[in-house]
């Protein structure tokens, strides 16, 4: 029997991107779509890419509205997702693609995004050590943010090999679909077009205390990271590239072996044979999440760089595959590594 998923933001990027893969997805039956400034509209006014589901109309975000459903996605903006999700019964699956239960520490939440903590969920990222485990049966799923999900896969591996010291310098440039749908005036187009900016600079990125708790979980120790997040002028994609100190000793083929071992089974996090390095247009509209390493000796550093779509692997992607996992479906279902190009 079909799984009834319905989705909150189903007008919004993640939202809709959430829904063009669910499409896709044998199991899955769409049930109730709801929007905010946009509720009462037809999706096919707002989403004009979705024509299978072009004459439903968007619901406002109630929890009364996402009621009857075994899967509700919630995909609104931040702070926003507590108050519906408490009010859905504990035996539906809630996965949230906003921040809210991403975090352990309700200290760094407070810090970062300026509110109370709302609490914590599993971890949407199944290919952190434990985190399919952590997945299977669960009834609510917090997804990874988009830099998050390409950061973590980057340098998960070496971590996890005791390969370098607990800091991380990362510099990540991301498309402008990372920033969602309502207006901003850096993100118009005249502004973007023909640049690439950087902002959130100095520690300050909401992402930085995220990055830190994946990689110190690995690693068994604290990871101290400095992020510099990159806006690109492109729809989609994020490109991160990560550095770690190297520890005494660590060898070039050590490092290729770490991550071939931690990479051999994953369906979408795929090491690139050597010498080939990620690029945001072979994941575009794909699920994988393209890593490629190197040692650089004179700076006795390991670098190591992810291709992601942020809003496939990077949250709609990401989420569905957490999804499969927490419901017992095979991992892969409606979900693919071929992307669109050119
Ligand atoms: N874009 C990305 O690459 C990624 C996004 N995410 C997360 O997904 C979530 C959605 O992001 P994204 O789709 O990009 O953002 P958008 O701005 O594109 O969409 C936001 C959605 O939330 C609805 N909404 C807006 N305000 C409210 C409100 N006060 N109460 C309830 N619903 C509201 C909007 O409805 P309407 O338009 O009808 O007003 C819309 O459906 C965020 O938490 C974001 O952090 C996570 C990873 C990557
Ligand atoms: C380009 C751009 O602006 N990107 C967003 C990241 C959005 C995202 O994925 O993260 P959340 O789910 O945590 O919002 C940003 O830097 O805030």
């Amino acid at each position: 029997m079909a799984v009834r998923a319905a989705v909150a933001g189903a007008s919004g990027y993640a939202g809709g991107e959430l829904l063009r893969l669910l499409l896709g997805h044998p199991g899955i039956e769409i049930g109730t779509l709801t929007g905010h400034a946009n509720a009462g509209q037809r999706l096919g006014a707002v989403q004009p890419h979705l024509l299978p589901l072009a004459d439903r109309v968007l619901a406002p975000t109630t929890a009364d509205a996402l009621a009857g459903h075994d899967v509700v996605f919630l995909a609104l903006p931040h702070g926003e997702s507590a108050a519906v999700a408490e009010r859905l019964g504990p035996d539906v699956l809630v996965v949230d693609m906003g921040a809210d239960f991403r975090l352990a520490d309700p200290a760094d939440w407070r810090r970062f995004y300026g509110s109370e903590h709302a609490g914590t969920w599993p971890y949407g990222l199944p290919e952190l050590p434990g985190g399919r485990a952590a997945l299977e049966g669960s009834k609510r799923i917090a997804v990874p943010g988009c830099y998050p999900t390409a950061v973590s896969l980057a340098l998960f591996p070496a971590y996890a090999a005791g390969l370098v010291e607990p800091e991380a310098v990362i510099v990540a440039a991301s498309g402008t679909s990372g920033a969602g749908k309502s207006p901003k005036p850096h993100l118009l187009g005249s502004e973007v077009m023909g640049s690439l900016s950087p902002y959130g600079v100095g520690g300050v990125h909401r992402h930085t205390p995220e990055m830190s708790q994946s990689l110190g979980a690995v690693a068994g120790e604290p990871v101290t990271v400095s992020f510099t997040p990159v806006l690109a002028p492109m729809p989609r994609g994020i490109l991160a590239t990560c550095s770690a100190r190297a520890r005494d000793g660590v060898s070039a083929e050590a490092v290729r072996a770490a991550y071939e071992k931690a990479l051999a089974d994953e369906p979408f996090a795929r090491l690139l044979p050597a010498g080939q390095w990620p690029a945001t247009g072979s994941v575009y509209g794909s699920n994988a999440a393209q890593i490629q390493v190197a040692l650089d000796e004179s700076a006795g550093r390991i670098v190591a760089i992810s291709a992601i779509d942020n809003l496939a692997k990077g949250t709609a992607g990401g989420a569905i595959q957490s999804m499969n996992i927490a419901l017992g479906l095979p991992e892969e279902t409606g979900l693919t590594t071929a992307g669109v190009a050119p």
